[in-house]
C-alpha cells in the first residue's frame, strides 16, 4: 500500500483503491487483484516492440479487470517505505527517455549473460524509481523483464524467483546500489542454472 493523502484513486476516507467490482474491503480487493492479475499473466501478452507504449499495454492487460486506469500513468504523488517516486508531471518524459535509451541499446541483444544482468538491473532500477502506475508496478516490471530477457536471448527461469529477495534488491537499487539486483537477475538466467539441480 502507498502513502497518499486525499487520494482521488481511493474511496473517500479510505486507502482502498476504487475498483471495477466496487470492493470496499482491502482484503477483498487484494484477493481479487492477486488472482485476476495472475490469471491474466498466464495469457499471451500484448505484442509490441518493448517500448513505452508496449509497457503500458502490458499493465493494461494485467489489470484491465480491476482498475479503469490500467495502462495509464498516475496523476498523484506516491511513496513507499520512505522512497518517493517520480512526480506525476515528469513521468511521461522520464519514461520516454528510459525506453528511448533501451531501444538505442538494442534491448540488450548481443550482450553476454553478465552484461545483460547488469544492463537489465539498471533499467529496472530506473523503471522502479519512476513507478509510473498507481499500483501494479512490481508485476508489470517483472512481466516486462521476462519479455526483455527472452528477446535478448537470455530467458529467465521464473521458478527460481524469490519475491522477497528481488524486492530487497529493487529497494537497494533505489538507494543507488544495483549490485544485488544484478546478482538476482543473473541467478535467474537460464545459462546460470545449467548443470545445477536448481
Ligand atoms: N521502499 C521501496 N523503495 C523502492 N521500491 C520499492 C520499495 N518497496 C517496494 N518497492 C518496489 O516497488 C515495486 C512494487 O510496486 P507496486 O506495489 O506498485 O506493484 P505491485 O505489483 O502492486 O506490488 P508487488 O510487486 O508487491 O506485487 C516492486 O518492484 C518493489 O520491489
Amino acid at each position: 500500500m502507498y502513502a497518499a493523502i486525499d487520494d482521488p484513486y481511493c474511496y473517500p476516507g479510505t486507502t482502498v483503491l476504487k475498483n471495477k467490482l466496487g470492493l470496499r474491503e482491502q482484503r477483498d480487493l487484494d484477493a481479487f487483484e492477486t488472482e485476476i492479475s495472475f490469471q491474466r499473466s498466464t495469457e499471451a501478452m500484448p505484442t509490441g516492440r518493448l517500448s513505452y507504449t508496449h509497457y503500458r499495454a502490458i499493465h493494461r492487460h494485467l489489470f484491465q479487470d480491476v482498475y479503469t486506469w490500467a495502462g495509464k500513468v498516475r496523476t498523484v504523488r506516491i511513496s513507499k517505505g520512505g522512497s518517493t517516486f517520480c512526480y506525476p508531471e515528469h513521468i511521461d518524459q522520464e519514461m520516454s527517455k528510459l525506453f528511448k535509451a533501451l531501444a538505442k541499446a538494442k534491448h540488450f541483444k548481443g550482450s553476454n549473460p553478465q552484461a545483460f544482468a547488469k544492463q537489465a538491473a539498471h533499467f529496472l532500477a530506473e523503471l522502479n524509481a519512476i513507478h509510473p502506475f498507481r499500483e501494479g508496478n512490481g508485476r508489470a516490471q517483472l512481466t516486462f523483464l521476462t519479455l526483455l530477457a527472452e528477446k535478448a536471448g537470455h530467458p529467465l527461469v521464473l521458478r527460481r524467483l524469490d519475491p522477497e529477495r528481488i524486492m530487497k534488491a529493487v529497494i537497494a537499487s533505489f538507494g543507488g546500489n544495483e549490485a544485488a539486483l544484478t546478482a538476482v537477475i543473473q541467478g535467474l538466467l537460464e545459462e546460470q542454472g545449467r548443470g545445477s539441480a536448481r
